[in-house]
């Protein structure tokens, strides 16, 4: 029996179910958008798929805690009484027997954000803008143990022609989820900069796009940057149709989230990538919600990651 075995199939579940939660809303004429203290958007399906994955995870591991991006505080106004009846409509649809109340506490328990031995880190949609505007989203759930990320599953629903799974165990390897089983994935052999595929976020303000084209004519990279929203692009470049994932900051001391990247990052260091951040440091999951000593991702195939931090460094 390979490690974490249990933990894998619970976060399968739990992102597979969340995908359909999160389709299902896509799928309709109104996605009810809010927008959050930060300014950043957040639609019924962010709140409902984070009820359906902290349910399970809560079921299966009550001991562990989970750092989740929303609450449920926003819900429990008396104007946003709509949006709390359609999160709870959208939540029957995957779980027939939930109730307002077990919808609600189901979110807050996501609401941790300090380490712990035995952490979850979930985004129950990963590039909200990518959502809400038709391009590519994820639902990300990892596990972290003391500091390291041991288990990743990354559902990416706007992926390929039906949505596309990702899974990863450390030490065990990354795979993507196929109805003929899982299928090993792996990172591209690609050690000439110049042949390499680059891929960056859609939005501008989510990573610097005009230090990213500087970066691309350094490496003498030919082609266009490929954007697309969310951890979609970890998969891009762990099954090896993209070399290069650059994440730039655009606010100087900018903190990245963990649950921004949590997932992405072992899937992509599973199938045989590595990531960093921009000054060449491995990411440091250790330090509760935020990557506080990071600045920036760089997620390569492995063979190209020196060069790209080097012409970061000269850039
Ligand atoms: N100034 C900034 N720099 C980097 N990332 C940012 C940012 N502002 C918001 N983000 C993050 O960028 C994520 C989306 O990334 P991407 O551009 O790769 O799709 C958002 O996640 P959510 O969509 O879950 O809110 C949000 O956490
Ligand atoms: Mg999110």
């Amino acid at each position: 029996m390979s490690a974490y075995q249990r933990e894998v199939q619970i976060a399968l579940e739990a992102v597979t179910s969340a995908a359909v939660l999160c389709q299902n809303v896509r799928q309709g004429d109104d996605f009810v958008a809010l927008a959050k203290s930060d300014k950043s958007p957040v639609t019924v399906a962010d709140f409902g798929s984070q009820a359906i994955v902290c349910r399970a995870i809560r079921a299966a591991f009550p001991r562990d805690l989970i750092i989740a991006e929303e609450n449920a505080d926003a819900l429990r106004t008396e104007d946003q009484a709509p949006l709390l009846a359609r999160v709870v409509a959208e939540v029957k649809k995957v779980v027939p027997s939930a109730d307002e109340a077990q919808a609600l506490a189901w979110i807050d328990a996501g609401i941790s954000r300090d380490a712990a031995p035995r952490v979850w880190t979930l985004d129950p949609i990963d590039g909200t803008k990518g959502f809400l505007r038709g391009g590519q989203y994820a639902v990300a759930l990892a596990l972290i143990i003391d500091g390291q990320i041991e288990v990743a599953a990354l559902a990416c629903p706007a992926l390929d022609d039906e949505g596309s799974i990702f899974w990863a165990v450390r030490g065990v390897g990354a795979f993507q989820r196929t109805a003929a089983g899982d299928k090993p994935i792996e990172v591209t052999s690609t050690s000439n900069s110049a042949k390499a595929a680059l891929c960056e976020s859609v939005e501008s303000g989510h990573s610097d796009h005009d230090q990213s084209a500087k970066i691309a004519a350094a490496l003498q990279i030919a082609r266009p940057s490929v954007r697309m929203d969310s951890q979609a692009k970890y998969a891009a470049v762990a099954r090896g149709d993209a070399d290069i994932y650059l994440r730039l900051p655009t606010i100087a001391g900018y903190q990245e989230k963990i649950w921004d990247h949590a997932a992405g990052a072992l899937v992509i260091a599973e199938a045989g990538g590595k990531v960093t951040d921009i000054d060449g440091q491995p990411l440091d999951f250790s330090l509760g919600s935020m990557l506080k000593n990071n600045r920036g991702v760089v997620a390569t195939n492995g063979r190209l990651h020196d060069a790209v931090i080097a012409a970061i460094a000269k850039a």
